[in-house]
């Protein structure tokens, strides 16, 4: 974790990356990106080549290498193939302006993210935009009862394409919609055919969009989550499935993915570094995504957060504008997190 501003932060390039089960239609999307006529040359990483038409842009292919930490983390992995494919990309820095990572036939989306952050050498030159998973609006139900995979993409997501709208009755998207809500409050939803979404939305975020995300009201989403987790979403699911474990009541399965939504006053930087750290070594096999925008006492700019299990990393943003309330919020994403010991930790840094 770095406590200085990074010089050349927007000189980073950004990446975004891709998710979505099989079939979901992330090569419609990437073959959208790829033909239309936005202005940003991408260069695309794939796991392997897709019959995707190429001009301008870039298309590297990798194979799939997958490295364990040997520092002890139990869930923190790093991607070789996407370190040396993101180097030798970097050789030819200005000929595109951003990089598009599809990951086609990865089930598991953190070895991806993780390598933005873990490995110096990439993250010196490149910067996670996004996560964008694409969902198969017919199919993410079934999908979501037989896979952990599922959940876990869209619990990785800063924007969702809720896509194949046109497979399915408006209930059916509704339920659709209140289940992935309850899977992650936080990620953008875009309701598509063919991944028809005007990319502004879904390119170049920055930052993961936590300033929207953030300035969700939780109280708001929490009761919203419950309405819809025991209301018309459950329903739903008991009509068109057969549930071998007997129950639909996602909130109530320890395992499910649930978000915890924090806030709190100024806090004292050494206190929340030292928390932060010990939260993510304790919990962090159990964190998909945590985001958070601090206020440090006496520090004249916001400092953000974000991780991905165990890794955790933060940067000075951009001024406390005048007026603006100095406060801290936090957002946790994940399994069996332990709301009570998050709400008084947090409460301890402050200053
Ligand atoms: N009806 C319908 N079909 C779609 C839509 N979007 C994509 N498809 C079709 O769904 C199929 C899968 O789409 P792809 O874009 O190849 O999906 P993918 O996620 O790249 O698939 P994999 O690479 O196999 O993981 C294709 O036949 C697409 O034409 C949609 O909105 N509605």
């Amino acid at each position: 974790m770095t406590a200085t501003p990074e010089a050349g932060a927007d000189t980073k390039i950004p990446v975004t990356v891709l998710t979505g089960y099989l079939g979901a239609g992330k090569t419609t999307l990437m073959n959208r990106i790829l033909t239309e006529n936005h202005g940003t040359r991408y260069a695309v990483i794939v796991n392997e080549f897709g019959e995707i038409g190429i001009d301008n842009d870039l298309l590297v292919e990798s194979d799939e290498e997958i490295f364990e930490m040997n520092n002890g983390c139990i869930c923190c992995t790093v991607r070789g193939d996407l370190i040396r494919t993101v180097e030798n990309l970097m050789k030819r820095k200005g000929s595109f302006d951003a990089i598009l990572v599809e990951t086609t036939g990865v089930a598991d989306p953190a070895p991806v993210a993780q390598t933005f952050f873990m490995d110096d050498d990439v993250r010196e030159k490149a910067r996670l935009d996004a996560v964008v998973t694409v969902v198969d609006s017919r199919h993410v139900l079934k999908r979501l009862e037989d896979t952990e995979e599922a959940e876990d993409q869209i619990a990785f997501a800063d924007v969702i394409l809720l896509n194949k709208t046109d497979l399915v009755t408006a209930e059916e998207l509704k339920a659709v919609e209140d289940r992935i809500h309850s899977i992650n409050p936080y990620a953008v939803l875009h309701r598509t055919e063919r991944c028809g979404v005007d990319l502004k939305a879904v390119l170049n975020r920055g930052a993961f969009d936590l300033e929207r995300i953030l300035s969700l009201d939780p109280q708001f989403l929490e009761d919203h989550d419950h309405h819809h987790e025991c209301g018309p979403g459950c329903d739903h699911d008991h009509h068109h499935h057969d549930h071998e474990h007997g129950h639909d009541h996602h909130h109530e399965d320890p395992h499910s993915v649930k978000s915890i939504s924090l806030t709190a006053g100024e806090l004292n930087p050494q206190v929340f570094f030292r928390w932060i750290g010990d939260v993510t070594q304790v919990q962090g096999p159990n964190i998909l995504r945590l985001k958070g925008i601090m206020a440090f006492k006496d520090d004249p700019q916001r400092y953000v957060v974000q991780g991905v299990h165990m890794i955790v990393e933060g940067d000075h943003q951009r001024d406390w504008k005048d007026g603006e309330e100095r406060v801290s919020r936090i957002v946790f994403i994940g399994r069996e997190l332990d709301e009570n010991a998050l709400v008084t930790g947090l409460k301890a840094c402050e200053a």
